[in-house]
């Protein structure tokens, strides 16, 4: 949970990056800013290809190689990320700033054991000796769930389930004890049991660890109970973002509401889903105006030719839309059944 007299560990300042590709360049994130806090979870949400993974990655500068920062400012605690040697960021990467993903097998590397993999980082950024080393793992591996650990220590990774696997990724980023995870929907891949347990065990670590999670998913459902915050992604920009209970109770933006109307509701007898309608836009062509304006219900002419900046609405809560008014004459319609 956010502590809110503290500074924050990370600050990304109007982020620009750009890929080259055969087809020109793609403008991935396009001036995305934001502040993650010790021990909180920020979220950033969005459809498939809206900027999510590259916004994350590009604070630990792992980008491919075509792509770059074209553009901002990354501070990590009091370092200026985008002028650390190759060596120093190494040092980050895996220790201070580790990373888990959808795909455990892009993380673990098949042909050594769990227990090996573990105990190399920790050899390698703690200077672990072998006995130590293998003493934290195992008790890694008893934190995240994995039972009889002194047993699973010597398996290869295609010996584990998928939640198995996932856990033992979870105990690899947290060997060194990291400030920061960046997760990158870590559940998406598993069964809706064992991703309510995986989440369950990421708060648990969370409070223990006390590190800020970034949580990167399409799915506005996961991070309710999860995060303390979100940034809504849309072509590479923030187009909202506050405390994630106000953006809940009070989305401000036409694109988040469409987010969360795709999710189904238990709650309710009839389901609505309204999902929204098209898709994200070309990165290599954007619209001129608001890059939302072509699936916005209310999009006029203003949107088709003015982009919107990301203004502050409430009290850190931050929206990018001409059109906050016509959204909310609208939320309360539905609300009321008349539409
Ligand atoms: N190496 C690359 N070369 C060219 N384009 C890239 C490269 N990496 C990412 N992109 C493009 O950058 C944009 C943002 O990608 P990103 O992976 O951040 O999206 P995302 O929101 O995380 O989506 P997903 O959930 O599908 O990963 C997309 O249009 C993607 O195709």
């Amino acid at each position: 949970m956010k502590d809110n007299n503290s500074e924050p560990i990370l600050r990304v300042d109007n982020l620009h990056v750009h890929f080259k590709t055969e087809d020109g360049i793609i403008k991935a994130v396009n001036g995305a800013s934001f502040e993650l806090y010790p021990g909180e979870t920020l979220a950033i949400v969005g459809e498939s290809g809206s900027g999510k993974t590259v916004t994350a990655l590009s604070t630990i500068r792992l980008l491919d190689e075509n792509g770059w920062i074209a553009e901002g400012e990354i501070q990590y605690k009091d370092m200026d990320v985008l002028s650390l040697s190759y060596n120093h960021l190494r040092k980050i990467r895996g220790k201070e700033i580790s990373m888990i993903f959808q795909e455990p097998m892009t993380a673990l590397n098949p042909v050594y054991t769990i227990g090996e993999q573990i105990m190399e980082s920790l050899e390698l950024h703690l200077n672990m000796s072998e006995k130590e080393g293998k003493k934290r793992a195992i008790d890694l591996l008893k934190k995240v769930g994995i039972p009889e650990p002194e047993r699973r220590i010597d398996q290869y990774p295609h010996e584990l389930s998928g939640g198995m696997r996932q856990r033992a990724m979870i105990a690899m980023a947290l060997a060194c004890n990291p400030s920061i995870l960046i997760a990158d929907e870590p559940t998406t891949a598993l069964d809706v049991t064992i991703q309510a347990q995986i989440l369950e065990l990421m708060k648990d670590l969370q409070n223990e660890f006390k590190m800020a999670i970034i949580f990167i998913t399409h799915d506005l459902g996961v991070i309710a109970e999860m995060a303390d915050r979100a940034l809504v992604m849309y072509g590479g920009e923030v187009v909202e973002s506050g405390e994630i209970k106000t953006i809940f109770k009070r989305p401000r933006h036409p694109y988040t509401w469409g987010l969360m109307n795709s999710i189904p509701r238990i709650d309710k007898d009839e389901e609505r889903l309204l999902s929204i309608p098209g898709v994200v836009p070309n990165p290599l062509n954007f619209p001129k105006g608001c890059k939302f304006s072509n699936r916005c219900f209310f999009a006029d002419q203003k949107c088709v030719d003015e982009d919107p900046n990301l203004e502050e609405i409430e009290d850190r809560h931050f929206s990018r839309c001409w059109h906050i008014d016509k959204l909310l004459e609208n939320m309360n319609k539905v609300k009321e059944g008349e539409v």
